[in-house]
């Protein structure tokens, strides 16, 4: 059960982002399992807006926010920011787009993430794409990514796979005992991955068309 300050933020919160109804998918999985690449794919073919929890800090450390020093220790040493800061920057950014529907990647990354959203925001995702790689895959991926990330180095990838199993892992398991969890396999190639995860997105865009071809 919330606290009063719980469900106060709440109202507030779902005055400013539901006056229309906003649909979230959470899309998650390992350190370099693909979220961005697929997501990319996702946001040409469907129209969702693309919100990647880890961009939005960078772009925060760049924006040389009071906080940018904390998220840049944070990120060096794979740790999970703490959940006021990454949701403000969510909130923000779906507030300033004119879109109904995101991608949230890389959040909630662990309990707090999630319990914290919910309980802010008021939403609750519609599901979670999660993306199933190995471990060898991801650290291979990782490091001839040549994105120039500071948190592309073997010491910040091993800590980052550590804080994945121990804290990321747990909230899949969360959404998946709900039935809401949509696994796909992501060690194939590019192109494959993205045919399985437009068959999790085709029954949701397909339009119901009657005997007089009108949309139903
Ligand atoms: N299916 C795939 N097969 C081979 N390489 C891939 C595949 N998907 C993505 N990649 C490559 O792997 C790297 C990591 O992909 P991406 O950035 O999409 O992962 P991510 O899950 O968003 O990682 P992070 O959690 O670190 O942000 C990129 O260089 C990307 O081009
Ligand atoms: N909910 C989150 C998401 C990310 N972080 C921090 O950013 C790093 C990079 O995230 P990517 O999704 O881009 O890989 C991550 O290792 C965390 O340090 C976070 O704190 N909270
Ligand atoms: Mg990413």
């Amino acid at each position: 059960m919330g606290t009063a300050v719980d469900a106060a933020n709440k109202v507030v919160n779902e005055s400013l982002l539901s006056e229309k109804k906003v649909t979230v998918i959470f899309v998650l999985g390992g350190p370099g399992s693909g979220k961005g690449t697929q997501c990319a794919n996702i946001v040409e073919n469907y129209g969702y807006t693309h919100l990647s929890a880890g961009d939005l800090l960078r772009a925060e450390i760049k924006s040389g926010s009071e906080n940018g020093t904390m998220i840049q220790n944070m990120i060096k040493e794979g740790k999970i920011v703490p959940s006021e800061v990454t949701i403000k920057l969510l909130q923000r950014a779906i507030q300033e787009t004119g879109n109904d529907k995101f991608l949230i990647d890389g959040f909630p990354r662990n309990e707090e993430n999630r319990a914290a959203f919910e309980s802010v925001t008021g939403i609750v995702p519609e599901f979670v794409l999660f993306f199933d790689c190995p471990e060898e895959e991801m650290e291979r991926r990782l490091l001839s990514r040549n994105q120039g990330r500071d948190d592309d180095n073997i010491e910040t990838i091993r800590k980052r796979f550590n804080v994945y199993m121990e804290s990321s892992l747990p909230v899949i398991e969360y959404y998946n005992a709900k039935g809401k969890v949509r696994k796909i396999d992501a060690v194939k190639p590019v192109e494959e991955v993205f045919e399985d995860v437009k068959a999790v997105f085709i029954p949701l865009h397909e339009k119901v068309v009657d005997s007089f071809g009108r949309i139903l």
